[in-house]
């Protein structure tokens, strides 16, 4: 795995801090990973962020970036900057322009680019974050989520290699939260490299492909998720309580309820291991729900609505940002944003029927997903294409692309 942001060694005071707020800290981003960044509050997790980017210089040790030490005069920072995005935790820093349209295309403006070429990016980037439509809108007028997305969309007009957030989800409710993450998950599939820093262990264990868990300024563990977060004198150490899936999953194993393996990452996966522990196998109970699956590309929103108006569907679900803009556009409600997948095989299996709306090549990733969870549980569940002006023939087997 190449490494593509490194700190050796790093230290660093704030000019009026008593204390430093970075010792000797050295971490390695992978190209392409999702790292979480977790800490408590004053940990220097924010610190250390604002050393990727080169806002902050360490006074000793050194900050690479694709294997370079980084430079710190102007037009170095600049070119660094366009490369590593940083998206603030409180957008009112980061917003500066009277108008969403007029702040997205500020740094690709400054990057030098055609007018044409600033309205494409300015253009794709709010089609991303779902705020296409908001062109005009002053940004001090919209919610707090709304101004994150703007941003983020802010960022992303810059196309940088590595989105670097500081505490995304902070201040926002549970539904923009999750909006978010699946942003991120979303920019992360698509082949950046994205770091956060957050104190939610939920979060960091739920969404992380790698941890790095710090306190006092100093590192104090790095690795998979499930690893850091099952060493509970390490979790006391930096003053933070494990996550109550791998906590509960945890405590079963230890008694021998279920046998030790790889933990959940989900409540489908921690009930399946259970259900396991208890039966030898996902047992058949009634039959199975549907789960509908709908192409927003190819589907208009009246075939839609005249499907969740049949009663044939109890739960609806959106994943990606073209589908939730089409949903928004459409005036469909929704009760899933993210985990949508796992949340409709749930629902699945306890008998349920669930719709969920995607885009693109995200209909294969669903059709495969429940797939594979036939293979490893033995439950298949059915999945039924929904077609434009065409009313869903229920099938017994997974779809085929
Ligand atoms: N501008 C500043 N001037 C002086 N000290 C600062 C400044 N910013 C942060 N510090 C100190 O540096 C240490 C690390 O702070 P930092 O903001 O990096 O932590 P954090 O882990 O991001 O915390 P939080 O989760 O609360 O945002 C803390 O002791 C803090 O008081």
């Amino acid at each position: 795995m190449t490494p593509l942001l490194e700190t050796d060694n790093v230290t660093y005071t704030y000019p009026n801090g008593p204390a430093p707020a970075l010792s000797g800290v050295s971490i390695t981003i992978t190209a392409g990973s999702k790292t979480a960044l977790v800490g408590a509050n004053g940990a220097g997790k924010s610190t250390l962020l604002l050393m990727l980017n080169g806002i902050l210089r360490p006074d000793s040790g050194e900050v690479r970036f694709s294997g370079r030490p980084l430079a710190y005069d102007n037009r170095s920072l600049r070119d660094l900057r366009r490369r590593v995005g940083f998206v603030f935790q409180n957008p009112d820093v980061q917003i500066i322009a009277p108008t969403v349209e007029a702040d997205v295309a500020f740094g690709p403006v400054n990057l030098g680019l055609s007018p044409d070429a600033v309205r494409r990016a300015v253009g794709d980037a709010l089609g991303y974050v779902g705020l296409r439509g908001y062109e005009k809108r002053p940004p001090h007028h919209l919610s707090g989520g709304e101004k994150k997305r703007v941003a983020i969309a802010g960022i992303l007009a810059m196309e940088p290699a590595v989105l670097v957030f500081d505490e995304p989800t902070s201040s926002l409710d549970p539904a923009s939260s999750e909006e978010v993450m699946e942003l991120l998950d979303e920019l992360a599939s698509g082949g950046r490299t994205v770091l956060v820093s957050t104190h939610d262990v939920e979060l960091a264990y739920r969404w992380a492909d790698s941890v790095i868990l710090m306190e006092h300024g100093r590192v104090l563990a790095r690795g998979a998720p499930e690893e850091v977060f099952s060493d509970h004198d390490l979790l006391a150490a930096a003053r933070l309580k494990p996550p109550a899936l791998l906590d509960l999953y945890n405590e079963l194993a230890l008694r021998g309820v279920i046998a030790p393996g790889a933990p959940p990452k989900s409540v489908l996966e921690f009930t399946d291991r259970v259900e396991r522990a208890m039966h030898g196998h996902v047992p058949d109970r009634d039959e199975p729900g549907q789960i509908y699956l709908c192409n927003a590309d190819l589907t208009g929103g009246d075939d839609i609505r005249a499907l969740i108006r049949s009663g044939m569907v109890d739960h609806v679900g959106a994943m990606g940002t073209r589908a939730k803009e089409f949903v928004g556009r459409e005036r469909i409600l929704l009760d899933y944003t993210y985990g949508v997948i796992d949340k409709c095989i749930l629902k699945a299996l306890n008998g349920e029927n669930s719709l969920i709306i995607t885009t693109g090549g995200m209909v294969g990733h669903v059709q495969r997903r429940i797939a594979e969870y036939g293979d490893e549980s033995g439950r298949v569940i059915p999945v039924t294409p929904v077609q434009e002006s065409a009313s869903p023939e229920p099938s017994r087997e997974p779809a085929l692309e």
